[in-house]
């Protein structure tokens, strides 16, 4: 479906939180909301170092290939057609696409944490390029976090501010830094109908951080009467700005008052024949986390209208799966639908 004017996906400005009580306001007043409403927002004036984002998407092929893919810890390198994103997703099913394609794309998957330094490549060891930038990328997720506990009022009993962030160590989780490479496509092979970038998902863990070279592609579906056409809502690169974006667990975690959005990569038109790069720092809590709610007062209120429209919309991931599980069951749960191999 074409829409007129979609909405377009937010731009969060970190500099606001140097203007005082008044600045981190505003800016935890449109997390919330972008949260709410599409469950992606950029962010822009962050402390993430870009260059190092540049060094990555230059990892060569054959350093990542070099470290084959090892199940049991979700890293290593996967090559085209070894992912199939797609059929993993419950409500994507349920929406009956007819997207059934794999994944033409290369992913490089490293653990996000220190002591995982004998997984690193030497190329990238060395200067400290991924180990700073999992560093910094774990303290926005950490700033992020704590902006978000505070839109959501956790009382200070509860943990407050670093209820969120404290779930998310660095180090002791499972979360991982994605290199993304997709090759370029050639004429009208995009349309074919057999493969396509990365098909609709949502992600498995709490926040995503995304990395986009200039090269469009990304799309985010618009949450919308699942008996009609699906909207999709590009999520242009900006330049310099991290792409954020909720996963389940925060859907189970705010009782669907926070959605996982399904997202997708297609091959616009004016980006065949050029190659696009993306980085993903994909946030994990400690594995043993629940997936209870979180104790606030603005998601109490919230909870009983969210519910309700959520499971007529059909769009919750979090009546699909029993609440009673960890935050690493849901992952290895999700991860063994998604290897074609
Ligand atoms: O490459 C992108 O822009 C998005 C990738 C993505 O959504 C994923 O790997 O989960
Ligand atoms: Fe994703």
């Amino acid at each position: 479906m074409v829409i007129p004017h979609p909405p377009a996906v937010p731009v969060i400005d970190l500099a606001k939180l140097n203007a005082g009580e008044e600045g981190k306001k505003e800016v935890v007043a449109e997390l919330l909301s972008a949260l709410r409403n599409i469950g992606f927002f950029s962010v822009i004036n962050h402390s993430v170092p870009l260059p190092l984002v540049d060094q990555l998407f230059k990892t060569d092929v054959e350093t990542k290939r070099r470290i084959p893919y090892v199940e049991a810890t979700n890293t290593g390198y996967l090559g085209h057609g070894q992912e199939k994103i797609w059929i993993a997703h419950v409500v994507y099913r349920r929406l009956n696409f007819k997207e059934k394609a794999l994944d033409c794309k290369e992913a490089y998957n490293m653990p996000a944490c220190p002591e995982a330094e004998s997984l690193i490549p030497p190329e990238l060891a060395r200067n400290g390029i991924a180990k700073s930038f999992m560093e910094s990328c774990h303290a926005t997720l950490h700033q992020l976090l704590e902006l978000l506990a505070v839109a959501l009022d956790i009382p200070a009993e509860e943990g407050g501010e670093t209820y969120l962030s404290s779930k998310h160590s660095f180090g002791g989780t499972p979360s991982i830094l994605r290199l993304l490479h997709y090759p370029p496509v050639a004429g009208d092979s995009a349309e074919s109908g057999s493969w396509t970038r990365a098909g609709g998902h949502t992600d498995y863990g709490s926040l995503t951080l995304l990395f986009q070279s200039g090269v469009g592609g990304l799309e985010a579906l618009l949450r919308v009467d699942p008996t009609a056409e699906p909207v999709w809502v590009p999520v242009p690169p900006v330049a310099g700005a991290i792409v954020v974006n909720s996963g389940d667990l925060l859907e189970f975690w705010t009782r669907g008052a926070v959605k996982s959005t399904v997202h997708r990569v297609v091959v616009p038109q004016e980006v065949r024949g050029v190659s696009r790069y993306s980085l993903v720092y994909f946030a994990q809590p400690i594995g043993s986390t629940p997936l209870t709610p979180i104790p606030s007062p603005l998601l109490r209120e919230l909870a009983d209208a969210a519910a309700s429209s959520a499971a007529v919309a059909g769009f919750s991931t979090a009546g699909d799966v029993a609440k009673s599980i960890s935050a690493s069951q849901h992952l290895w749960e999700r991860l063994s639908h998604t290897q074609t191999y």
